[in-house]
């Protein structure tokens, strides 16, 4: 019986092949195979009788939308969101090729894509399959968005999308999106996000020669605000080191670049003092921080005038919705979404953590600003996470980026993807049959 539990099933190994199909597309940032991925959804798509459409709000940047109607449309419908990009990959540090979805005999699928989150759109796709065999039928609408450019930041996906005509007729009532995969036993979950400010602060001062030593110079005057940055950075370092906070709750902020010295044909001048330097800077702002005040740091301390400083913001996302609202997604009884996606991971035999900020970018803020609630959800568990692994360069506005933050890396195990169909499961038929008060007003009155 050891030899049959590991070895699975024909259904399963359809499940797998499926899976591993979608992750041998190239979707890789800067140049992502998108039709070919489309393609292959639709046929999927076809496979299970759902309404597809591909939307094109940017030309060759399709965003495919999937429909199960509900019985009760007038019902505000459900968003199952994923992306279909993926990071690129420095090919020669993988053990097996990044888009050979490669099973090792532990059953660890390797690929790019495994984790963020070519995973979580075929466990969609899986779910609906299997709810639909078991003659399952939905009263909300369940729409499936595949769409594109999220690891750039979602300018041409997400965000003109939920921006869109289209998205207001599909009348959302819930988005799912990705979340990370976890180490332990239990599943994370992610009801906010910290926004990037990625900032560049300029010091300028007057030029001079390498031996003398005077005031204002445009070093001197950066370095000022790099140890001002740095201490601060500290300061927030350490409530995580201390257990204070945990990773989404504080602002982090890292130097990305550096950029000074007048060039030589050897390197640099070196007995000349530069007249300009400047710094940027990688921040992210959790919807917890008062972002005025921080603002206010930059221009005072970081970037002050009044030591020939200037700054600008190459991306910076608001923490606010329309309404002026933080965006958070709320975890307790308030939210009956919440309530039911804790409800329906238990009921499928999952564990779920504290829910958490996520610590990077996702497209879930571009929801949340139409007052939306997320759910930033991948069902990982005990699942290694490469945080902070390695460095890869993408394209984001134009300039080419150093992510310090990776964890598109590494496998997913074949049994924890098909468990967390079954996860999926479980959240969609409970999502897509609640009706507000139990759609009962005696079991109110009972109360
Ligand atoms: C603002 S574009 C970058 C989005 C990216 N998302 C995931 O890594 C991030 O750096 O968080
Ligand atoms: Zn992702
Ligand atoms: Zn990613």
């Amino acid at each position: 019986s050891s030899i049959e539990a590991s070895v699975p099933s024909t259904a399963s190994a359809e499940i797998i092949s499926r899976f591993q199909h979608y992750l041998q597309i190239n979707t890789a940032q800067p140049n992502p195979h998108y039709y070919e991925a489309v393609d292959f959804l639709i046929s999927q798509a076809k496979s299970l009788s759902l309404e597809s459409h591909t939307l094109e709000f940017v030309q060759g940047k399709p965003l495919l939308l999937l429909k199960w109607p509900g019985s009760t449309p007038d019902l505000p419908s459900i968003l199952l969101y994923s992306h279909t990009d993926v990071v690129p990959s420095e090919h020669h540090k993988w053990v097996y090729p990044p888009f050979s979805a490669h099973i090792d005999d532990d059953g660890n699928i390797y690929a790019r894509g495994s984790q963020d989150m070519k995973c979580v759109g075929m466990q969609y796709v899986e779910a609906v399959r299997r709810l639909k065999a078991s003659g399952f039928q939905p009263l909300r609408s369940i729409y499936l968005a595949f769409a594109p450019d999220e690891e750039i930041g979602g300018e041409d996906g997400a965000q003109k999308f939920a921006q869109s005509e289209i998205f207001d007729q599909l009348n959302v009532g819930v988005v799912l999106d990705e979340g990370l995969a976890s180490p332990g036993e239990n599943y994370s979950a992610f009801y906010a996000e910290r926004s990037p400010w990625w900032l560049t602060i300029k010091a300028t001062g007057a030029p001079g020669h390498g031996a003398k030593l005077y005031d204002n110079t445009a070093m001197e005057n950066l370095l000022k605000s790099i140890e001002s940055i740095r201490r601060f950075r500290a300061s927030q370092f350490d409530m995580i080191k201390g257990g204070l906070m945990a990773e989404g709750e504080v602002v982090s902020v890292n130097m990305v670049f550096l950029k000074a010295g007048t060039p030589s044909p050897t390197g640099f001048v070196m007995n000349l003092q530069p007249s300009e330097a400047e710094a940027g800077f990688d921040i992210r702002v959790p919807p917890t921080a008062d972002p005025e005040s921080l603002e206010k740091r930059i221009a005072e301390e970081w970037a002050p005038a009044s030591r020939n400083m200037t700054f600008s913001f190459m991306h910076q996302v608001t923490v606010y919705d329309k309404s002026g609202n933080r965006l958070i997604t709320k975890t307790d009884s308030s939210n009956p979404w919440w309530t039911l996606f804790e409800d329906a991971i238990q009921k499928a035999g999952g564990k779920l953590g504290k829910p958490e900020i996520f610590p990077a970018a996702t497209d879930s803020h571009h929801f949340r600003k139409r007052g939306l609630p997320a759910i930033g959800f991948s069902p990982m568990a005990n699942t290694p996470i490469l945080l902070h692994d390695h460095n890869e360069d993408l394209q984001c506005n134009g300039q080419l980026r150093l992510t310090d933050i990776n964890f598109d890396l590494l496998f997913l195990n074949q049994d924890e993807y098909l468990k967390g169909i079954e996860i999926y499961e479980s959240i969609i038929k409970a999502f897509a049959t609640y009706v507000e008060n139990g759609g009962n007003k005696e079991s109110k009155a009972e109360l």
